[in-house]
């Protein structure tokens, strides 16, 4: 048996109901597997593989917090610390009721490679709880962000562990955890990214995933002789990556016809409202049904549907496993040009597989969405200098690194005579510099 599939057996029997790890860990080894192939011996001599898959460290926690009424409430709190070979842990908290520690770790280890093709020194990190911020007051909030903090802030630091925010994650939540680890920990230091403007956070780090997702696509489109101008553009969720890819997809000339929540979504024929969008989703945290109170002349439909429009780019920004393989044929049967992740791992191995075997132009989230991270070190870096930065310097930097990423990407892919395979190239980049790094290190 191969030694790659000799790991993916391992990973499957030693993490038991653990889907979404499953799935990520397929994806990056199948990937590897021409570069694994040429290093066998050496690998497998090193158990490379194994201390890849295996996190570092994983930490799992009691949450308990009083709800308005005075009734304790207890959830789980993880941070998986997955790698930490070329830089301190980073990633972001995800709190929504569907976390679990297979979720956590999914999203932990796409972290290792997407914090590799930055460029900058950040290793792979993620964390958050099965608490739900939807319909809790703000005190409620607090107090769950101040218990969780009380337990985190062992394990986290500047220069250790940096989290950020990630689903239900915001400027808010952020705030309440800043404040609760500066108080138990006494020190005023860069040790959550995504801050607030008057504590240390950096401009463009709201919009730094969506707009990011957009350079990036941008550039990607253009390798391949096309232009985004005058494109009609399908994009999932309504959170802080949609927001930013749809006005930023707006500026470079296409259209937005559609956007999603958790319970149903948009069609607007006349290009998505983003401000209406932001008042509904960051200002009352309503559902999109509020959308046509603005918008008269779009349609709101209950349930999934966005991949159903006749777009030529679609960009999925809310979940992971969003788009289905039923959802793949239906893009390519309305003739999609380029599908792009702004979500993690938004696309099932299926839908992947169908969308690049029918060319369709497919880039990974882990290349397509690392510019929030990416600003995040950009934050980081910002914090050490006690300096901050002007929106335009954090912004060239941000376009320039998903320029990099791009050509990287495509440059990997290339060597490997996978031309076009841009999962093969995202993963293969990102890899090359993590198992440099491993390997300089010793047996760690
Ligand atoms: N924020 C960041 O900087 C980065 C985020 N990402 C990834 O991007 C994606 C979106 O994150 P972000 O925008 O920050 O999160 P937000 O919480 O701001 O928004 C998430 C959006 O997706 C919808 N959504 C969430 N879960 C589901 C679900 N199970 N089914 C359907 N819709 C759902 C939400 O609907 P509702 O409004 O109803 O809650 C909301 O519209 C995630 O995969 C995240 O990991 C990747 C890189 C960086
Ligand atoms: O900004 C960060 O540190 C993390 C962003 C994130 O969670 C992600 O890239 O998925």
């Amino acid at each position: 048996m191969s030694y790659v599939d000799e790991v993916l057996e391992k990973v499957v029997a030693k993490n038991p109901a653990e889907p979404e790890f499953h799935q990520a860990v397929k994806e990056v080894l199948e990937s590897l597997r021409v570069v694994v192939e040429a290093n066998e011996e050496k690998f497998r001599k090193d158990a490379l593989l194994e201390r890849l898959v295996e996190p570092e460290r994983q930490i799992k926690f009691r949450v308990p917090w009083v709800d308005d009424k005075g009734q304790v409430q207890v959830n789980t709190g993880y941070r998986v610390q997955f790698n930490s070979a070329i830089g301190p842990y980073k990633g972001g908290l995800r709190l929504h009721p569907s976390v679990n520690l297979g979720i956590i770790k999914f999203l932990g280890f796409e972290q290792i490679f997407k914090n590799s093709l930055t460029g900058l020194p950040i290793g792979g990190g993620k964390g958050g709880s099965d608490f739900d911020p939807k319909g809790k007051s703000d005190r409620e909030v607090m107090a769950f962000c101040q218990s969780f903090m009380t337990e985190l802030c062992k394990y986290i630091g500047a220069d250790t562990d940096v989290p950020a925010g990630d689903i239900g994650t915001g400027a808010r939540e952020i705030g309440y955890m800043f404040g609760q680890y500066k108080r138990i920990r006494g020190l005023y230091e860069g040790v959550l990214t995504g801050k607030g403007l008057s504590y240390g956070g950096s401009l463009a780090r709201t919009e730094a995933t969506g707009y990011g997702l957009l350079y990036f696509t941008e550039e990607l489109l253009k390798i391949n002789g096309k232009d985004i101008k005058g494109m009609t553009v399908a994009v999932s969720g309504a959170g802080n990556v949609a927001i930013y890819a749809i006005q930023k997809a707006q500026q470079l000339g296409a259209k937005v016809v559609t956007a999603s929540d958790s319970t149903g979504w948009v069609y607007d024929p006349d290009g998505i409202d983003v401000a209406a969008l932001k008042e509904i989703k960051e200002v009352k945290r309503a559902r999109l049904t509020e959308y046509k109170n603005y918008r008269p002349n779009s349609e709101y439909h209950e349930g999934r549907g966005v991949w159903s429009v006749k777009v030529d780019l679609a960009l999925p920004c809310a979940t992971q496993n969003e788009l289905h393989l039923e959802d793949a044929k239906q893009l390519v049967a309305n003739g999609c040009l380029a599908v792009c992740e702004g979500a993690n791992m938004p696309t099932t191995l299926e839908a992947t597989q169908y969308l690049q075997e029918n060319g369709v132009i497919f880039a990974p989230g882990k290349a397509a969405n690392a510019g929030g991270v990416a600003t995040s070190a950009l934050e980081m870096s910002q914090n050490s200098e006690r300096l901050s930065w002007t929106f335009d310097e954090v912004d060239v930097k941000l376009k320039n690194i998903m320029v990099n990423i791009c050509h990287n990407m495509d440059d990997a892919a290339k060597r490997y005579g996978m031309e076009g395979n841009y999962v093969a190239g995202a993963n293969i980049a990102g890899f090359e510099k993590v198992v440099d790094a491993m390997t300089a290190q010793g047996i760690v």
